[in-house]
């Protein structure tokens, strides 16, 4: 194992493992998950917003939360970002398992920062000309190749590494 973390270095230089929080790459790991996450929860409150503003709601008894009515149904802007929230289910969740294998990988500190942080800028991309500002194609087409190679990439990297150090020991 230590030849694996032999690259893994904190900022004073000393060798770590790789799920310690001085580890640099498990470090940025944690932030670009939670603000993946967060992101994902603003979409859900964007939906609320637009359920509310258009007066549409998903099942009856929330029709009757509101004086005012309101009715079983939908609207475009909410199907909008409820089609950019399950956009991110189909690729953040597997970004978040495929990145923390990744990071047993043993690779540099910048391929972590780099790869991980573009991914986080693309999936925000996405949402932002799918879901808020409804920018025309192909941004959000851009946005979304970016994050899936990102994935496949991660994922690759992980099948090799598990196949030669864990099947031949290489
Ligand atoms: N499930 C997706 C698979 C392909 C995909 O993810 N395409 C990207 C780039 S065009 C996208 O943002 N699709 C819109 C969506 O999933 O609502 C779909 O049906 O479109």
């Amino acid at each position: 194992m230590a030849d694996i973390l032999s690259n893994i270095t904190s900022k004073n230089g000393e060798v770590v493992g790789v799920l310690t929080i001085n580890n640099p790459q498990f470090a940025t790991y944690l932030i670009v998950a939670s603000l993946l996450i967060l992101k994902m929860y603003g979409l859900i409150l964007l939906t609320i917003f637009h359920r509310q503003k258009n007066k549409v709601f998903i099942s009856e008894e929330d029709t009757k939360m509101r004086g005012d009515g309101g009715s079983v149904g939908t609207h475009p802007d909410v199907e909008r970002v409820r089609r950019a929230f399950q956009n991110d289910l189909e690729n953040i969740p597997a970004f978040l398992f495929i990145s923390l294998a990744y990071l047993f990988v043993g690779v540099a500190n910048w391929a972590v920062h780099l790869l991980f942080y573009l991914f986080l800028i693309a999936r925000t991309l996405h949402s932002l000309v799918y879901a808020l500002y409804v920018i025309p194609q192909p941004a959000r087409a851009i946005c979304f190749c970016l994050g899936l190679l990102i994935n496949c990439y991660l994922s690759f990297h992980v099948l090799v590494y598990g196949f030669f150090t864990g099947y031949l020991g290489k």
